[in-house]
């Protein structure tokens, strides 16, 4: 059985599912060091924002296949030393979309009312009604930072509380800011026309410190701010000095930059503040969510499915995986039968997706391909999370072209390979049932169910050639299973595959290929 570490508190629920398949260890409380020594052990790591998995874990996690993030934000992992090594690294990309949102609505409520401290001086005794008078939501402006799953959930909220929405977002389009009712400004407007500010961007290094002493001189000195972001994106000793110094009137912040949240300079500020201990997520409904979500892609990876919402490779929706499926299949099949014809070094790889598949993302179709291309060189060091990766770094420049008319099959996929000298082509289609053919190799036309082990030569079309490789086979104890023959012309050059039931004894290529009117003879395995 496989194991699953899982390194914090995580909702029963998942726990439960990851059950069924594997072996759980929870061990919330770890320090990195013992993380380190047990992490080899491990098949799967899953966490919250708590475990910190660095490079070194990474590393460390030599039987790792997939880290699950029971959450949205990943910069607690290091993605790209996960993806050199192949582990595929997912996270729950809405199931605490409404937990965080709401969170944020409760800080500006909360801060508008003075509903913590309010509550604190009520119990030490003090029952002081006009310190704690507030401000009113209704007809201000709110400045969402980042108008994305969370900020639109934020925005529909605060609209049904009679805000108007100022709203910035590089990479969100007019028309979807139309819809959600929010007026599309620029980062000078929001900071200087909104009451409240809450951010909901991810942290980046451009959105580092993006409330600073600077930004913050340009807000109104009324404005109150709510980080339910990342930590990181405020400049917490900045926003220390503004609340200090009355520049704006408040501030609410969840994430910190350092967390757990020990010394600060936020500390020192009386008055306009709360803090709440990265609270966004903790709900109920929000727990069951992300658990339920992350072990099922942990649970479907350990069993050798993709999962549906990885951050690095191309997540796909489940109809889409599932009907793109046989053509991944193919795509890799086809890429690895290419890269066993071009052998060595490989300067480009042209996948050109003909008829239906024209229609469809080409990227995890590029992957596949891609991970058949380099099997034959790195067998199962490469797979769907690092094959972009590994054929970059090999220099392979990656051409892709569409073509959406249909000819003898509803979707057909073409590869070259060029090599230093000479490219190498194939073709391939599924047929009605889904079963997968070669259609052609170096453009001689055949029609070949792929199987694992394959004869194939290039050859004179003359009499008595196939007989004579049939008596070498033979010769060898060699079992042929099936045979295909292509060509382009009467006695000109001729393509043969022979499926044959086991991988060819030592000699038997160098035989082949010394018989009269043999150009060339490869083994090839799938
Ligand atoms: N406090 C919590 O417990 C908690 C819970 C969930 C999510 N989060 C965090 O909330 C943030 C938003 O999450 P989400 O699920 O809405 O993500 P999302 O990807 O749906 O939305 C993020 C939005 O930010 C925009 N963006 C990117 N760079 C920007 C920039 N430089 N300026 C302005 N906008 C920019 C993107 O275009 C996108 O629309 C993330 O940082 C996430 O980690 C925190
Ligand atoms: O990115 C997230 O999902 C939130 O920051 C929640 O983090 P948590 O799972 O540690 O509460």
């Amino acid at each position: 059985m496989p194991k699953v570490l899982v390194s914090d508190p995580i909702d029963q629920a998942g726990i439960d599912l990851l059950g069924q398949v594997a072996q759980v260890d929870e061990r919330p409380k770890l320090s990195p060091e013992e993380l380190l020594r047990i992490i080899p052990e491990y098949d799967a790591l899953m966490i919250r924002s708590g475990t910190q998995v660095t490079q070194e874990v990474i590393e460390a996690g030599t039987n790792l296949k997939i880290i699950g993030r029971a959450g949205v934000g990943v910069d607690n992992v290091d993605v790209p030393t996960a993806t050199r090594k192949g582990i595929v690294v997912v996270n729950s990309p809405e199931g605490n979309t409404i937990a965080a949102a709401e969170h944020a609505i409760a800080l500006m409520m909360s801060l508008s009312r003075h509903v913590p401290q309010a509550n604190q001086s009520l119990k030490a005794g003090h029952w002081d009604r006009k310190k704690f008078t507030g401000v009113e939501v209704y007809k201000k402006n709110l400045g969402i930072v980042g108008l994305g799953k969370i900020g639109s959930h934020v925005a529909n909220v605060a609209q049904a509380m009679g805000m108007k929405i100022l709203a910035y977002d590089p990479f969100l389009s007019q028309e979807r800011a139309d819809q959600l009712g929010c007026r599309l400004v620029d980062l000078d407007l929001l900071f200087s026309e909104s009451d409240y500010i809450t951010l909901h961007l991810p942290k980046t290094p451009e959105t580092t410190n993006l409330i600073n002493a600077e930004t913050l001189a340009r807000m109104k000195p009324t404005a109150r701010i709510i980080n339910c972001a990342r930590g990181g994106i405020v400049d917490e000793s900045a926003l220390a000095e503004a609340l200090k110094a009355g520049k704006i009137a408040g501030a609410a912040l969840d994430v910190f930059a350092n967390e757990p949240l020990k010394e600060s300079d936020l500390f020192e500020v009386e008055e306009n503040l709360i803090l709440t201990p990265h609270l966004g997520a903790s709900t109920e409904e929000a727990q069951v969510n992300v658990a339920i979500d992350v072990a099922e892609q942990i649970r479907d990876v350990l069993l050798g499915l993709p999962a549906r919402s990885a951050v690095n490779i191309p997540g796909l929706k489940p109809e889409v995986l599932e009907k793109l499926k046989p053509y991944l299949m193919l795509a890799e099949t086809l890429g690895n039968l290419v890269g066993q014809l071009a052998g060595g070094r490989i300067e480009s790889l042209d996948v050109r997706l003909q008829g239906e598949l024209a229609k469809t993302d080409s990227k995890p179709i590029v992957i596949a391909a891609l991970k058949g291309l380099l099997t034959p060189a790195l067998r199962e060091r490469v797979n769907f999370v690092n094959a972009a990766i590994e054929a970059k770094e090999r220099g392979i420049r990656i051409i892709e072209t569409k073509d959406s008319d249909v000819r003898d099959y509803a979707g057909s996929i073409r590869l070259v390979a060029k090599g230093a000298s000479e490219s190498r082509s194939v073709n391939g289609a599924l047929l009605a049932d889904k079963e997968m053919r070669i259609t052609s190799i170096d453009d001689f036309p055949i029609s070949v169910i792929p199987t694992q082990h394959m004869l194939l030569t290039l050859h004179r079309d003359m009499p008595g050639i196939i007989g004579q490789i049939g008596s070498t086979l033979g010769k060898f104890n060699v079992n042929i299973a099936s045979m295909q023959v292509g060509r382009k012309l009467v006695r000109g050059d001729a393509v043969m595959v022979l499926s044959i039931d086991d991988p060819l004894p030592e000699g038997v290529i160098d035989e082949i290929t010394q018989a009269p009117g043999i150009r060339d003879a490869y083994m090839v395995s799938l």
